[in-house]
C-alpha cells in the first residue's frame, strides 16, 4: 500500500489506536503489531519506523510484556513512548525504577538540546501530558538527555547515532500541545519518510487486492445496511469487480423513518449496484413478539438476519465471496492485528454460518472510521451518506425498550424523525457523533388541553465521541431542546414528556439496551 510502513508496537496502552491515527494523519502508513511479532517480520515487511506504545505494566516486573531486543539492532529508528521508552532504556542497560514522584496530567517540558532532530521547532518550554509512576533514572550507554520536566529529569532521551529515542510524555494526545510536531520530527527528520499515504493510493491498492482475491469470474455478495462501512465497502468492491457484486439490503422493520427508501434509491440510481431489497419486517416482528429481554432481542435479530441472508444467497447461487465492512478498530479489538496477516475468521454480521461457504473480502480492514469516510468521499459517495451517524444492526429493536410492537415502533419513528430534523435544521448534525430517540416502557402523568394524560416519555440521546468507545453528551442550545420537546409532545400521539440523557460513557453506554 505504501513503501513507508511504520509499526506501532502495542503494549496495551489506552492510546495506541490514537498513536496510529496521528501517524496516518501525517500521511504515513502505519499498522499496530503485538510485541510478540518475530524480528524477521520487520525485515520482511521493510518496516521504516517503529513506535513502542505506552502500557500499564512496569518493565522490571516479572510479567511485563517485552520485545525481542534484536529489534533495536535492525537499524530501524525507534521512538519509545512512556512504557515504550522505559522498556527500551531497560533493555539497553539503563536504570528504570519507581520514581519518587509520579507525574499525572499536564507538565511543562524544558528542551535542553533544541537542535536534536526529534525536538526541532519546539518552544523552549512546552506543555506535555504525562501519566507515569516509573521513570528512567539513568539512561543507557550512548543516550543523552534531551529534555526534562520538574518531576522527571529524563523526560526525553535519545541516541542519535543509533536513531533510538524515548519520550516519557504522550505526544499523541491533544493536551501535549506540540505532540504532532514531535511525531512528525520522528517520522520525517529522524526516519527520513516523506508521507506518501493518500486516499487515492489506498483506493488503488484496495481495488487491486480485491481483483486479485476474487479473480476474473468470481461473484460476491455484500450485506448492505446503508451505513458508512458497508456502503463504502460495496462501492469499492463494485469498482473492482463491477456487476459480479450483488448487494442485499434487509428491511427488518426496525429501520428509521424513510431509511429503506433512501438506501435503495441511492444504490440503484447513484451507483448502479444490483440490489436485492428483502422486505422481512413481518418475520422479524413475529419473532420479537412478547420478548422483552435486551440480549434476547439482539440474538433474535442476529439469527433471523442470517436466515434471510442464507435464503438470498442460495437463491442467487454460485457466489463465492462475502464482502464485509470490517474496519481497523474491529480488527484490533478482536486481537487479530498481528502484522496485518491474520485474517479475521469471524464476521460482524452476527454469525454467518460456516456452511454458507463464502470467503470473506474486507477491503476496509486496515482503515479507521474517519479514513473510511475519506475513501467514501473520494469514491463519490454523497455527503449525506458518508457523514451518516452510525446505526446499529438490531436497529430500533434496542431503542424500543421492552416489547417491540408495530404501535410502539411507530411512536419512536415519528419522535426520532422530529429529533433528527431539528438537529439538521439547527446545523448541528455534523457536530454530533450519534443522535437518536429512545422509547422507554414506563408512562407518566401529564396535563394536555386541561385534561389528564398518562403516556410515554421520549428519551433524547446525542453524544460526541471519537470512536464510540467513550462518549460525552452533546451540549444543545436550550432553544433547540425546547423546540424539539414542543414538537414531539405536540405531534406524536401517546407521548407527554421529553427528557434528555446527559450520561457519559462510561458509566452509561450510548444505546439503552
Ligand atoms: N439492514 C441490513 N441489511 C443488510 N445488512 C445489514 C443490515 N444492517 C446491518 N447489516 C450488516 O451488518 C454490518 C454491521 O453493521 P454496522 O452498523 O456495524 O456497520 P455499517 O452499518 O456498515 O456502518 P455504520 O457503523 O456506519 O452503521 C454491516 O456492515 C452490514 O454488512
Ligand atoms: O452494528 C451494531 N450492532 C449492535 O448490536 C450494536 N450495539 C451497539 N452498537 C453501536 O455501537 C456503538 C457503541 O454502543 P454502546 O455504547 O451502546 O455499546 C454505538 O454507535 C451503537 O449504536 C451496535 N452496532
Ligand atoms: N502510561 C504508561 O505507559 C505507564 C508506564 C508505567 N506503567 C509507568 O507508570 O511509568
Ligand atoms: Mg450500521
Amino acid at each position: 500500500m505504501s513503501s513507508e510502513l511504520t509499526v506501532v508496537v502495542d503494549f496495551g496502552a489506552q492510546y495506541n489506536q490514537l498513536i496510529a491515527r496521528r501517524i496516518r494523519e501525517s500521511r504515513v502508513y502505519c499498522e499496530i503489531w503485538p510485541p510478540t511479532t518475530p524480528v524477521e517480520q520487520y525485515r520482511a515487511r521493510n518496516v521504516r519506523a517503529i513506535v513502542l506504545s505506552g502500557g500499564p505494566a512496569s518493565v522490571y516486573a516479572e510479567s511485563a510484556p517485552r520485545i525481542d531486543p534484536a529489534v533495536f539492532e535492525l537499524g530501524i529508528p525507534v521512538l519509545g513512548i512512556c512504557y515504550g521508552m522505559q522498556l527500551m532504556a531497560y533493555e539497553l542497560g539503563g536504570d528504570v525504577r519507581r520514581a519518587e514522584r509520579g507525574e499525572y496530567g499536564k507538565a511543562m517540558l524544558s528542551v535542553e538540546v533544541p537542535d536534536s532532530p526529534l525536538l526541532r521547532g519546539l518552544d523552549p518550554v512546552t506543555q506535555v501530558w504525562m501519566s507515569h509512576g516509573d521513570s528512567v533514572i539513568s539512561p543507557p550507554p550512548g543516550f543523552q538527555v534531551l529534555a526534562r520536566t520538574d518531576a522527571t529529569p529524563t523526560a526525553v532521551i535519545g541516541d542519535p547515532a543509533r536513531r533510538l529515542y524515548g519520550v516519557q510524555f504522550h505526544p499523541e494526545v491533544v493536551h501535549t500541545v506540540q505532540g504532532k510536531q514531535v511525531l512528525e520530527n520522528f517520522l520525517f527528520r529522524v526516519c527520513g519518510l516523506r508521507g506518501d499515504w493518500t486516499v487515492d493510493s489506498v483506493i488503488d491498492s484496495a481495488v487491486a487486492a480485491v481483483r486479485r482475491q476474487v479473480g476474473e469470474t468470481g461473484r460476491a455478495l455484500v450485506a448492505l445496511s446503508g451505513g458508512v462501512d458497508s456502503s463504502v465497502a460495496a462501492v469499492l468492491v463494485h469498482r473492482a469487480i463491477g456487476d459480479r457484486l450483488t448487494a442485499i439490503f434487509v428491511d427488518h422493520g426496525l429501520l428509521r423513518a424513510g431509511e429503506a427508501e433512501q438506501v435503495t434509491r441511492t444504490f440503484r440510481d447513484h451507483f448502479h449496484i444490483p440490489l436485492v431489497h428483502v422486505d422481512a419486517a413481518d418475520r422479524f416482528l413475529a419473532r420479537l413478539r412478547g420478548v422483552t429481554d435486551p440480549e434476547e432481542k439482539r440474538r433474535i435479530v442476529g439469527r433471523e438476519f442470517i436466515r434471510v441472508f442464507e435464503e438470498e444467497a442460495r437463491r442467487l447461487g454460485e457466489v463465492g465471496f462475502l464482502v464485509q465492512g470490517t474496519i481497523y478498530p474491529d480488527v484490533v479489538e478482536s486481537g487479530a492485528s498481528g502484522g496485518g496477516a491474520v485474517i479475521k475468521t469471524h464476521h460482524n454480521v452476527g454469525g454467518i454460518p460456516e456452511d454458507l461457504g463464502l470467503e470473506l473480502v474486507e477491503p476496509l480492514r486496515l482503515l479507521f472510521k474517519d479514513e473510511v469516510r475519506e475513501v467514501g468521499r473520494a469514491l463519490g459517495l454523497p455527503d449525506e451518506l458518508v457523514g451518516r451517524h452510525p446505526f446499529p444492526g438490531p436497529g430500533l429493536a434496542i431503542r424500543v425498550l421492552g416489547e417491540v410492537t408495530p404501535e410502539r415502533l411507530a411512536i419512536l419513528r415519528q419522535a426520532d424523525a422530529i429529533f433528527l430534523e431539528e438537529i439538521r435544521r439547527a446545523g448541528l448534525y455534523d457536530r454530533i457523533w450519534q443522535a437518536f430517540a429512545v422509547l422507554p416502557d414506563v408512562r407518566s402523568v401529564g396535563v394536555m388541553g386541561d385534561g389528564r394524560t398518562y403516556a410515554y416519555p421520549i428519551v433524547l440521546r446525542a453524544v460526541t465521541s471519537e470512536d464510540g468507545m467513550t462518549a460525552d453528551f452533546f451540549r444543545f442550545p436550550y432553544e433547540v431542546l425546547e423546540r424539539i420537546m414542543s414538537r414531539i409532545v405536540g405531534e406524536v400521539p401517546h407521548v407527554n414528556r421529553v427528557v434528555y440523557d446527559i450520561t457519559t460513557k462510561p458509566p452509561g453506554t450510548i444505546e439503552w439496551e
